[in-house]
């Protein structure tokens, strides 16, 4: 397939494969596509006014100088420093979302002892791939130094959020005055290989060459990775949409089984029945089946 992204004639039939596998409100089946991303947000909203209304929080926290770079932090009922901490980073293709409407898992976790950490960082055009994924690697330190005695930090994304969360497998801490506590990682429907994006409309804002996609792709790094995962215990949920695209099914799949490969404790869930948006807005539930399976990973109940 020769695909050269500077190229402006007519897209040839798998560039619009490539256009139509990377739009995941395409895929959902029981709205449309419009009406998928306006009821996504809408839900993000809602939670968000919830939490914020309900949850004792800390709001705007700053983790490092830049204007945008700030998180919201969610603490159960019994304020504890020694809880553990679930960290969230929103999708929307690294150009759309917010903290301000994610904090969709926050009322279930807080409720059974779990402190929520929603996270912002710059999207394009402002911020380029590098930049956030070195906001996301700060906002992990910063949650680690201002809470020492915390009992896990597990972290969760989706989407675009799936794929700065999973390089975080690769961070390099020693640059850092401290290493997180680690204890897993939730990556729902996420992007692994960026290299498809490239030649898909999502890059307009982004302007990644093959060559940020490369230094990018957790898929590619994890690869060519020498090093063993640090923490054994550390568990790598990979989680798809029954209903997400073929292609992100495919990214998830091949991930995972890069993962076990390297020796990481990883386990893959197709979710039966829901989409792209559904996997992730349902988080808001008690008892939906990905609510069930972080809590049993944080709280370690078998
Ligand atoms: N992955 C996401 C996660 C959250 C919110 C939006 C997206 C999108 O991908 C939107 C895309 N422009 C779409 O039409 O499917």
């Amino acid at each position: 397939m020769a695909l050269n992204p500077s190229d402006s004639r007519a897209p040839d039939p798998s560039v619009k494969e490539l256009e139509n596998q990377y739009s995941p409100s395409r895929w959902v089946i029981r709205l449309g596509a419009e009406e998928a991303l306006r009821t996504y947000s809408q839900i993000g909203d809602e939670a968000t006014k919830r939490a914020r209304a309900t949850r004792r929080n800390l709001l705007h926290v700053p983790y490092g100088d830049g204007e945008g770079e700030n998180l919201d932090i969610y603490f159960p009922e019994q304020v504890s420093e020694a809880s553990p901490f679930c960290v969230f980073f929103h999708g929307g293709y690294w150009q759309s979302g917010s903290k301000d409407t994610s904090a969709f898992m926050v009322n279930p976790l807080t409720a059974q002892g779990v402190a929520v950490v929603i996270v912002a960082y710059d999207i394009a055009p402002k911020g380029t791939l590098d930049q956030m994924v070195d906001q996301v690697t700060r906002s992990i330190v910063y949650i680690q130094k201002q809470y020492p005695r915390n009992e896990g930090i597990y972290l969760c994304g989706h989407s675009a959020g799936a794929h700065l969360a999973a390089m975080m497998l690769l961070a390099d801490w020693t640059k850092h005055a401290v290493a997180p506590n680690l204890r897993g990682f939730f990556l729902v429907s996420g992007i692994y290989d960026l290299e498809p994006i490239v030649f898909t409309s999502q890059n307009g804002p982004l302007l990644m060459t093959l060559e940020d996609a490369r230094r990018n792709g957790p898929q590619q790094l994890l690869e060519a990775a020498l090093t063993q995962p640090v923490d054994p215990a550390c568990h790598v949920l990979v989680i798809v949409g029954q209903h997400d695209s073929p292609e992100f099914s495919r990214q998830s799949r091949e991930f995972y089984q890069t993962l076990c490969r390297g020796g990481w404790n990883a386990s893959f869930e197709e979710l039966h029945d829901v989409d792209h948006f559904e996997i992730i807005w349902k988080l808001t539930q008690d008892d939906y089946v990905l609510t069930q399976m972080i809590l049993r990973t944080i709280l370690q109940e078998p």
